[in-house]
């Protein structure tokens, strides 16, 4: 059976959906009487099972529903051991953490709502004990599934493992949940990046799930690793690729679960909740904003023209609780999908970037981030050659000077190793930064146009109201005060640290003017002169511009 859904069976959807009455004759099987429930009401006494609750997403998702939501019953969430921290360990940390405060504020006690289960989803049944099972079979109404490796250089084997066969298998767990009324899965907007227009219907997989499975498990780890370019054909990573098939997974259960899919796009730090700016990674543009801030990054190859689908966090997970809402109360026939996106609303190109990227870099002035190599000022291009060019003069020169300097005093270079692993960055980033997407995210409106005015402003998701260079300022401030955890009272000492920059950076203009001189222009007479003639020029624009101000004053 193909899986794409027809244009017409989509719009069909749509416009029921759009239409309160007929959908809920003809698309709905279900608790009529809910639907005029608001969606804090709809979440009280509810208990909701959430994977990647440790991650950036699934912590946003955690804080608004204690925040938004105080009545919802119990936060089941799946966590493993890592780093050597227990299970137990890594939540009460993660409660500290200060995107919490405001319901710390609300409610001290909000903790005793989550309820930890450990749980590996690389490992067979999730690792999950019987008992555990049986409590999440008889207590669970909705299931969010965030957990996923975001990596783009991720072997295709763990990859599948986790973005695929754990998918699996949280679906057959949800199939044992007695009261479940909802399954929300976190896609990406890029699960078929190989396409230039994206529809909110779940396209054929590049392969039969099932198949690759079976046929990856016997062949060893250089094999795999040979074959997936083949693979992932005309996909740029491994990510995107199993997320194409998980999608695919999970609408296989369509008629047995409730289902919606969420695909946001480039998702970046808050816009407004719980405050502004709040972001804890590095990945996609806030690694990008941070090496910019730092100096490191000085160019960087975009296509002017294309949309940068940037949303901000706090976005998606009002749309997903909404999401979820609308799912368990309407249930849909299908599974409905959702492009989180902000490109056919709110536009935002790369070129314009080029624009808003001041606004970047003045930020970093204002408030600089500490100990950086350069002063902050990033361009972009969409030109390979120029692109290549910068990257020779503003990164790898200044990178060997510097590794110079640590090697004459003795210590050890390390400035190439870090571009080295930025250029790594930045190219696997580049896919998105240089090609165009478009997508439909009619159900994204429709779904908006179903809250009350109330649930429209508690879980916003109107990303009309986005101001970019409000956005982009305060995504900066964000990159200091929670990834790099600086404080903002050291800003006179990083603007000092800057103004030194400043003054290498002049002497050693100085010196390079006095060697240009010393080894081309004072040894021969022509350069002299042309050298005299330049000045001399300058000199009469000069007094030129000074005689005709004086006479306009
Ligand atoms: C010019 C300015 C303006 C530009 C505008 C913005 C441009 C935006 C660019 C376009 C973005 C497009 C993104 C597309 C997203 C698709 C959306 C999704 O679905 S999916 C979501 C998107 N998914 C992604 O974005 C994933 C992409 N990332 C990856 O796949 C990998 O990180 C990697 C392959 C790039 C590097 O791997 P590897 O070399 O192995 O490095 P590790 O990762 O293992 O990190 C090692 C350590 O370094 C730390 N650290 C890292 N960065 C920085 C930094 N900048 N500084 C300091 N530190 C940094 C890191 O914390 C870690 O510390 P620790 O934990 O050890 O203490
Ligand atoms: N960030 C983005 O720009 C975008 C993200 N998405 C999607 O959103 C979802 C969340 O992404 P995001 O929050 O950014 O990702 P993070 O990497 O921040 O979080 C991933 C989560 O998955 C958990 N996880 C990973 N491996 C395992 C495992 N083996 N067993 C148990 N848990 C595991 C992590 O737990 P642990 O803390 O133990 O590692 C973590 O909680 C993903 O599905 C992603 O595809 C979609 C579009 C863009």
């Amino acid at each position: 059976m193909s899986t794409e859904l027809s244009e017409s069976q989509d719009l069909n959807g749509l416009e029921q959906a759009t239409d309160g009455t007929s959908r809920l004759t003809d698309i709905c099987s279900g608790t009529v009487g809910n639907s005029m429930a608001s969606i804090a009401e709809y979440y009280a006494g509810k208990s909701v099972l959430i994977t990647g609750a440790t991650g950036f997403m699934g912590k946003v998702l955690v804080e608004k529903l204690l925040r938004s939501c105080p009545e919802v019953k119990a936060l089941y969430i799946l966590v493993r051991p890592k780093a050597g921290q227990s299970m137990q360990q890594r939540v009460s940390d993660m409660m500290k953490c200060k995107l919490f405060d405001r319901v710390r504020e609300d409610n001290p006690d909000f903790y005793q709502k989550i309820i930890p289960i450990s749980s590996e989803l690389t490992q067979p049944g999730l690792a999950i004990s019987p008992e555990d099972v049986e409590k999440l079979s008889a207590c669970i109404n909705i299931v969010f599934h965030c957990a996923a490796t975001i990596r783009f250089d991720e072997p295709l084997k763990h990859a599948l493992q986790l973005n695929v066969i754990a998918t699996q298998q949280l679906l057959s767990l949800a199939h044992q949940m007695h009261h479940l009324e909802a399954f929300i899965h976190i896609s990406t907007a890029y699960a078929n990046c190989n396409r230039k227009h994206i529809d909110e219907v779940i396209y054929p997989p590049p392969v039969e799930p099932k198949k690759l499975i079976e046929s990856l498990e016997w062949m060893d780890d250089g094999i795999v690793r040979d074959i997936t370019p083949r693979l992932i054909s005309d996909r740029p990573n491994t990510y995107t690729y199993t997320k194409a098939l998980a999608e695919y997974v999970v609408q296989q259960e369509q008629h047995r679960l409730n289902i919606g899919i969420i695909r946001p796009s480039i998702v970046g730090a808050s816009w407004q909740e719980p405050f502004p700016g709040w972001i804890d990674n590095f990945n996609g543009p806030s690694g990008v904003f941070i090496a910019a801030g730092k100096g490191i990054l000085r160019t960087m190859r975009a296509n002017n023209d294309a949309v940068a689908d940037l949303i901000p966090v706090d976005v998606v997970i009002n749309l997903t609780l909404a999401a979820g809402w609308y799912t368990a109360v309407h249930r849909p026939k299908t599974a409905l999908v959702y492009n989180c996106t902000t490109g056919g609303i709110n536009p935002f190109h790369w070129g314009e970037i080029g624009r808003y990227i001041h606004h970047v870099m003045s930020s970093f002035k204002r408030n600089p981030l500490e100990q950086a190599f350069r002063r902050p000022n990033a361009n972009i291009t969409s030109n390979y050659l120029i692109n290549q060019y910068w990257i020779l003069v503003s990164h790898k020169f200044p990178a060997l000077i510097y590794d110079l300097i640590l090697r004459l005093t003795g210590q050890k270079p390390q400035m190439m190793r870090i571009f080295n692993r930025l250029h790594k960055a930045i190219g696997l980033l580049e896919y998105f930064s240089s090609q165009d997407w478009e997508w439909n995210s009619e159900n994204m409106s429709m779904l908006m146009s179903q809250l009350t005015p109330e649930d429209r402003k508690t879980f916003n998701f109107d990303v009309r109201q986005l101001n970019w260079p409000e956005y982009i300022e305060n995504y900066c401030i964000g990159t200091k005060k929670y990834v790099l955890n600086e404080d903002m009272s050291d800003i006179p000492a990083a603007r000092q640290h800057l103004r030194k920059l400043r003054n290498i950076r002049y002497t050693f203009n100085t010196l390079l003017v006095v060697f240009i001189w010393r080894v081309f222009i004072a040894r021969s007479q022509m350069a002299r002169n042309i050298w005299y003639f330049v000045v001399s020029l300058c000199f009469k624009f000069l007094s030129y511009f000074r005689a005709s101000s004086t006479l306009t004053n």
